[in-house]
């Protein structure tokens, strides 16, 4: 089973922490982590109820801490876009959707709620591997925040044990590192970087890699690398990788 970790993001409101621990629980999850959060008293405490074990456990992380330590983020939002041109907020899926992508892997998968007022930010959401949104009413599509917490934490529990060994963050992080040398390499416009990126990390994130696909990817991207600007001293030709594609993989 992926170790869940619900993560809130500056929430403002003490009762709604509260009220978060207290659903998690009742679906059996425990990891709460809060970004900058509220002072959380007894009104917290209150709403938690018997869940007051999760709120004293939380942990206080920065964000950065957050995607470090995560194999996977997902980032919860009514807010939505449908324009295929503005990749930050699509493609997005369901609740129920995002079980089925993550039911097989073995890793840590932090799930992101936005603040009371105004949510996730944009950059916040363009970093996240997968986007879900819960589908509500036209006439009023957002959620309260602990809600929001009770109906993913309603779909994704009971997961199966994951067996999938996703790459780390730190692999993953390296593969978009390469393929934004990559870009540079092929003169990829400044100007569509960021989107570009933002699709690929959409398209990566919820590919679910293994160490041993990153490793692959790499491996193609050097062959590239060696096609558009050979070694200095290297004949392109003879280079060991040019023949033998797979040669970085090799056990
Ligand atoms: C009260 S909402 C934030 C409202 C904010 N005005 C906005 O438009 O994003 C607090 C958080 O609950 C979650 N949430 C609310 N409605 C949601 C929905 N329909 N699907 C997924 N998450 C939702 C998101 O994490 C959101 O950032």
């Amino acid at each position: 089973m992926p170790h869940i970790r619900i993560v809130l993001v500056e929430p403002l409101y003490e009762g709604n922490v509260g009220f978060a621990a207290r659903v998690m629980k009742n679906f059996g999850f425990t990891d709460l982590i809060l970004i900058n959060p509220c002072t959380i008293g007894n009104e917290a405490k209150i709403r938690a109820s018997h869940a007051d074990d999760v709120l004293e456990h939380a942990t206080v992380m920065t964000l950065d801490e957050v995607f470090r330590t995560s194999h996977r983020v997902i980032a919860t939002t009514g807010s939505l876009s449908y324009s295929a041109c503005h990749p930050t907020r699509m493609p997005f899926y369901s609740p129920k959707e995002i079980r089925d992508l993550i039911r097989d892997l073995d890793g840590t998968i932090s799930i992101l709620f936005g603040r009371e007022n105004w949510g996730l930010s944009n950059e916040e959401v363009r970093r996240a591997d997968i986007i879900c949104t819960i589908p509500t009413s036209p006439l009023y599509p957002i959620i309260n925040l602990s809600h929001a917490v009770g109906v993913i934490c309603y779909e994704l529990a009971n997961l199966p044990k994951g067996v999938i060994p996703l790459a780390t963050v730190d692999e993953m992080n390296h593969l978009y590192e390469h393929i934004d040398q990559y870009l540079d390499l092929v003169d990829h416009p400044g100007f569509k970087r960021e989107s570009t990126m933002t699709l690929i990390r959409r398209v990566l994130g919820r590919c679910n890699l293994t160490w041993r696909e990153c490793s692959t990817i790499h491996g193609l991207l050097r062959r590239s690398e060696w096609h558009f600007a050979p070694p200095q001293g290297e004949e392109s030709s003879s280079h060991p990788d040019r023949t033998d594609p797979d040669h970085n993989d090799k056990q």
